[in-house]
């Protein structure tokens, strides 16, 4: 049985994951494909670093050129991250027939249309499952599973690294800035968390969602994309009084061929299967015209459940090699797709105001929600003696974005309201 060879670029907390899996699942992997599967070459950025496996000295490299034109090398698996650099070595690579494995949702995200070209004109495999929700086998679920099904939304908790603060954050009180650094301790972080902590990594996620449950060439600049550094613990503790929790929610919907794809800090209602999603577990709610509610659950982030997918597509490599029918994924030319506007975007808002405490408040506060036929579900005011004024809770029914921008641009000019604290989309 000829063995299969892998160039693993990368050994940090995800490459470090497939080594251990590729090795202590090796005799279930062969059953399964026929062959043996084994590491061939591991790029690293530096040979002397002191590493929690044993690996070989003569498999390292610092060069990556060594694995990508090696040739005997037959699959790459790309866990180095970064974009532009790492696009070189992934088109050269298909080009010279390997099939590639990768993590990368920032470089499928940004370019994954070219990249899925290369793959099917040189009959490669470009598979990308860990690249969203880490261990959730949430992409051939969307591919495969839903095939026969009108997929209208996807909502999911997609950022292991948020929901870890945000989660620390409501149920021990912990500071933002802590938890943080405990989630990078722990290699659920990007190398910059910046792009955990403002949704860009979500974002980046939601695109490759989007692209694929909705068979449209959905790009990064399309998803609209806030954070969570905005979020305080008395949003959370609101959010809790009125029966919700805090959540990082990608949300994208399709009404007719209309599409919307978003990311922002969310009300969730507490019954929702959504909102008991903690820690770094994530969660990609589906809803289909036919099928209606599904929810796929699992860890989001961290070395075992992400190498998990990454074999698994190691896994599904191979047994195309066997049959003789890679470079099929589905994903390219995919049809245009046509984004909503603002006054067509729709969902339920709490707004958290800072007013001043006297007669009549109220009833301009109200009016300007009426003005914009902003209907509401909820008002509730109560005084803060601390700082002698007022705070008003309102909850929308649904309502355009657009109609909650005017309102927000009215306050602007309310004398009677100091400030806009808070506002959040809500779900469930
Ligand atoms: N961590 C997670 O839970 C998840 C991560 N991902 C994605 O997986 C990828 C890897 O993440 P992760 O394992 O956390 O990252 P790490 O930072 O832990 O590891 C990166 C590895 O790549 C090597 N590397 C980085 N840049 C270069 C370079 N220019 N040349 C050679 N080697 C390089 C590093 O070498 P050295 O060890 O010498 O520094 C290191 O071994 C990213 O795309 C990430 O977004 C996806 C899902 C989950
Ligand atoms: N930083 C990411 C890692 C997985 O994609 C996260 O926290 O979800």
């Amino acid at each position: 049985m000829k063995p299969i060879k892998v160039g693993l670029l990368g050994l940090g907390t995800v490459g470090t994951g497939v080594v251990r899996i590729v090795e202590g699942h090796q005799d279930d992997l062969q059953s399964q494909v026929g062959s043996p599967i084994v590491i061939e070459k591991v790029l690293v950025q530096n040979k002397n670093k002191s590493r929690s496996i044993p690996i070989d000295a003569d498999k390292m490299t610092e060069d990556p050129w060594e694995i990508i034109r090696h040739p005997e090398i037959d699959v790459i698996v790309e866990v180095m991250g970064g974009v532009e650099q790492t696009k070189e070595y992934i088109l050269e690579a298909l080009e010279r027939g390997k099939h590639v494995v990768t993590a990368n949702k920032d470089l499928m995200a940004m370019h994954g249309t070219e990249i899925l070209e290369k793959a099917k004109r040189h009959q490669c495999d470009i598979l990308y499952e860990a690249s969203v929700a880490g261990g959730i086998p949430i992409l051939r679920t969307l591919v495969e599973g839903f095939s026969s099904d009108r997929i209208t939304k996807i909502m999911g908790i997609v950022n292991g690294t948020t929901n870890y603060i945000l989660t620390k954050m409501s149920q021990e009180g912990a500071s933002y800035a802590d938890v943080l650094k405990e989630a990078q301790d722990l290699g659920y972080a990007e190398s910059d968390p910046t792009s955990d902590v403002e949704g860009l990594d979500a974002a980046r996620k939601m695109t490759i969602l989007a692209t694929l449950g909705f068979h449209a060439n959905v790009a990064l600049e399309d998803v609209s994309a806030q954070g969570i550094s905005s979020v305080t613990k008395e949003d959370i503790t609101y959010a809790k009084r009125l029966g919700y929790e805090v959540k990082l929610l990608g949300i994208a919907e399709r009404q007719d061929d209309l599409i919307s794809v978003s990311v922002q800090p969310t009300m969730v209602k507490q019954s929702h299967p959504i909102a008991s999603v903690n820690g770094v577990f994530n969660a990609v709610y589906v809803h289909g015209e036919a099928v209606g509610e599904t929810m796929f659950y699992g860890a989001g982030a961290g070395e075992l459940p992400t190498a998990t997918s990454i074999v698994a597509d190691l896994v599904a490599v191979v047994k195309n090699i066997k049959l003789g029918v890679n470079g099929k994924q589905s994903g390219v030319a995919y049809k245009e797709k046509k984004l909503k506007t603002d006054e067509q975007i729709s969902s339920k808002y709490f707004l958290l105001l800072q007013v001043a405490d006297r007669a009549g408040v109220l009833a301009r506060i109200t009016q300007v929600f009426a003005d914009f036929e902003v209907s509401l579900e909820s008002v509730l005011q109560q005084p803060n003696p601390s700082i002698a004024q007022a705070e008003i809770i309102v909850i929308t029914h649904d309502a355009n974005k657009a109609a909650i921008q005017k309102v927000l641009a009215s306050f602007e000019s309310l004398d009677v309201v100091h400030k806009v604290k808070s506002v959040y989309r809500v779900e469930g």
